[in-house]
């Protein structure tokens, strides 16, 4: 080990999949310089860096960092301060906050932060330290990083392309407070730009192209080694000659050939370091503070997790469930004219058979059933095929008299009477909904209307009732469509607003670099995600109470077994929800993929969980697919909770937490196993 060096790498290799960007690349920083790192756009220095401060891992090679191999130790990150290329910063945050945040991370008293942020913002000219970051400008927003890689007065600064945005006065100031740095603190700094004659006063440079180091030295000595006054034609010829050699060229200064560097062409693959499970309570509240950040100053979030949740509930109660309105028939009464009908509304209903088609007629009533009354049966039916009526009933002329020697004669009566004694309907049944509502709704008053006649007529009303339908343990007849819905809808409402919510944070953590430059801070894995996976708890805890308080309380749908125990059930369905989602935002990098793999696993989820439609309905294998869901099961336990009043002591109950549970354990170690393996 070379104790004069700040870092070392020796033979590294890194490819991703078939394309390498590190090949047999060996560098050397010693300590206390300014190390300019140039190479064409797309060339590795990136990859390199994320390397050095743990973010990737190399495929072979060794790393050395202020003595320390990052695949056997892990380096303090108090060591390192990095500035990524992308801004790495929430765009909720302030100033302030920002550097609050990093700085608490690293453990820093919050006095000395304050001191830093006054040094910082008069030093880079920054603006007010209660700026939001997504208001500040471009070039801003880089000097905030630059604060921020400073923050924990690092040894080691690794900043890539700080530089960029920057007006030549800024610059300038970063430049010479750099040096200072590493005169006064005999810090190391690694600094890639693409302005290459930036770096003309730097200790050393190092040229890379197509994944190699072509030569590392100081600048002066390049510049008389290549006889020209320029950096630009220096690489240039480097360039070429590497093209023409096509192997790999090293135009070495004496560090280079340090002892470590010689014996360590290994080849062998890096080792992974141990999985840090340390949880620090400093960090955890850093992280709890940035994440209540983001949601209250997200108001679009904010909005889509509280008040969207209740719409969707309101809609569903509201809009489904309820009986039909205003269903216009066609009537056509050949018993009697139409004017006769009015007269039974003043008779007292006797044991009379007679204006039996006005008495039926009378009881469909507005607001379900809208009669049109028609003379002739072939202009109700024109009305039917012109799509103005969904059933058109034709009542025969003696029906009254037909209908009494129905009942008298019984098995002997005449064809004609039982023929006459008989309503015709046709109904157009294109809306399956529609055409059975009109279809029961016939029978049942039918059936009302013999039993109040063999009533009346001190008949037994047994003698046309074929079915003696009664309620006895679970259900009642007036229960509308709506209790069957609301334990599906409650579920997926939950489930899917927690998937949203996760994917939408941590995407934009890792996509905008937050969640990398936290991890090299110091945080570790296991900390973003239990911050994370607590903060949902408590937004999924809400949007819970928020769902059950309207269904079951504003809305009044009665539910017979414990509160507790559906809420349970919801809060196991939220954590699915975000065990899902914390699993689409480790496999998708961007937005638009996480809301394809969402949006696309939603329609199949709510369509075959039985959440509209009985599983009964479907298909066996269907039935086995919706099993193995995180809804199916789960919404039926919750229907018996809610219905039937059963508890976990149910198996029929148990069994659906237990698949939402399952789900939660394989989705979370899938997540874990993901993490180690992405580097
Ligand atoms: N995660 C990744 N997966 C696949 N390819 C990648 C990934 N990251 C980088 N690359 C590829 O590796 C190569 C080197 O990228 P890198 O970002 O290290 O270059 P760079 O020298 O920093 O470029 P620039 O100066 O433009 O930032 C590029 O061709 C890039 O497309």
């Amino acid at each position: 080990m070379n104790l004069h060096m700040s870092v070392s790498v020796d033979n590294a290799f890194k490819a991703y999949k078939s394309q390498t960007v590190l090949n047999d690349f060996s560098m050397h920083v010693s300590k206390g310089v300014i190390y300019g790192l140039l190479g064409s756009s797309g060339c590795g220095k990136t990859t390199l860096l994320n390397c050095l401060v743990g973010r990737k891992k190399l495929d072979s090679g060794t790393i050395s960092i202020l003595g320390i191999n990052p695949e056997i130790a892990a380096v303090p990150s108090t060591y390192i301060g990095y500035m990524p290329q992308e801004i790495a910063i929430a765009p909720e945050f302030t100033i302030s906050e920002s550097l609050h945040y990093f700085g608490r991370i690293h453990g820093i008293s919050q006095s000395i932060i304050n001191e830093r942020l006054v040094q910082y913002c008069k030093l880079l000219e920054l603006p007010h330290h209660n700026k939001l970051i997504r208001k500040c400008s471009g070039g801003e927003q880089r000097r905030i990083s630059f604060a921020i890689a400073l923050i924990n007065n690092p040894k080691l600064l690794i900043l890539d392309e700080p530089t960029v945005g920057l007006d030549p006065i800024l610059r300038e100031i970063m430049w010479n407070y750099l040096f200072r740095l590493v005169k006064d603190q005999y810090l190391s700094v690694i600094i890639t730009t693409h302005y290459i004659e930036e770096v003309r006063h730097v200790h050393k440079v190092g040229f890379m192209r197509q994944g190699q180091l072509l030569a590392e030295d100081s600048p002066d000595k390049l510049l008389i080694y290549y006889k020209t006054n320029s950096l630009e034609k220096v690489f240039l010829r480097l360039s070429q000659k590497q093209l023409e050699e096509s192997t790999p060229l090293l135009y070495a200064c004496e560090e280079s050939l340090n002892p470590v560097a010689a014996n360590t062409k290994t080849g062998c693959r890096s080792k992974q370091t141990p999985y840090n499970i340390n949880i620090s309570v400093n960090r955890l509240g850093a992280l709890f503070k940035k994440n209540f950040l983001q949601f209250y100053r997200n108001l679009g979030g904010t909005f889509f997790s509280l008040i969207l949740p209740v719409l969707s509930m309101l809609v569903l109660l509201i809009a489904i469930g309820d009986d039909f309105k205003d269903i216009n028939i066609a009537v056509v009464n050949n018993e009697e004219l139409k004017s006769s009908c009015d007269v039974i509304k003043t008779t007292k209903e006797t044991c009379s058979f007679s204006y039996l088609g006005c008495r039926f007629l009378s009881t469909l009533k507005e607001p379900s059933i809208h009669k049109n009354m028609y003379e002739n049966t072939e202009v109700a039916l024109r009305e039917l095929e012109k799509g103005n009526v969904w059933a058109v009933l034709n009542i025969p002329k003696n029906f009254s008299t037909a209908f009494r020697a129905r009942i008298d004669d019984g098995i002997h009566a005449s064809e004609t009477d039982l023929n006459m004694s008989q309503i015709t309907v046709w109904v157009d049944f294109t809306n399956k909904q529609i055409g059975n509502s009109i279809k029961i709704k016939l029978i049942e008053e039918m059936f009302n209307l013999q039993n109040n006649i063999l009533n009346e007529c001190s008949y037994p009303t047994a003698y046309l009732t074929m079915f003696d339908f009664k309620e006895l343990f679970y259900g009642k007849e007036s229960d509308k469509f709506t209790t069957f819905l609301v334990p599906g809808i409650l579920l997926t409402v939950i489930f899917f607003m927690s998937i949203t919510n996760t994917v939408d944070t941590i995407i934009s953590d890792r996509v905008g670099g937050l969640w990398d430059r936290s991890l090299v801070a110091g945080v570790t894995t296991v900390e973003i995600l239990l911050a994370h996976f607590i903060t949902q708890l408590v937004i999924v805890l809400i949007q819970v109470l928020e769902l059950m308080i309207l269904t079951f309380f504003i809305y009044k749908i009665k539910y017979e077994g414990n509160f507790l125990e559906i809420m349970v059930i919801l809060l196991a369905g939220g954590v699915c929800g975000m065990t899902y989602g914390f699993f689409v935002s480790i496999i998708c990098t961007n937005h638009s993929r996480a809301n394809f793999l969402t949006t696309g696993c939603f329609y199949p989820v709510i369509l075959i969980s039985g959440v509209i439609w009985p599983l009964e309905g479907m298909s066996k294998v269907l039935q086995y697919c919706a099993f193995s869901f995180p809804i199916a099961l789960p919404t039926q336990s919750l229907r018996n909770i809610i219905s039937k009043g059963w508890n976990f002591a149910n198996f029929e109950v148990s069994f659906g937490f237990g698949v939402q549970v399952i789900w939660i354990i394989i989705l979370g170690l899938i997540c874990v196993c993901q993490l180690k393996s992405t580097r």
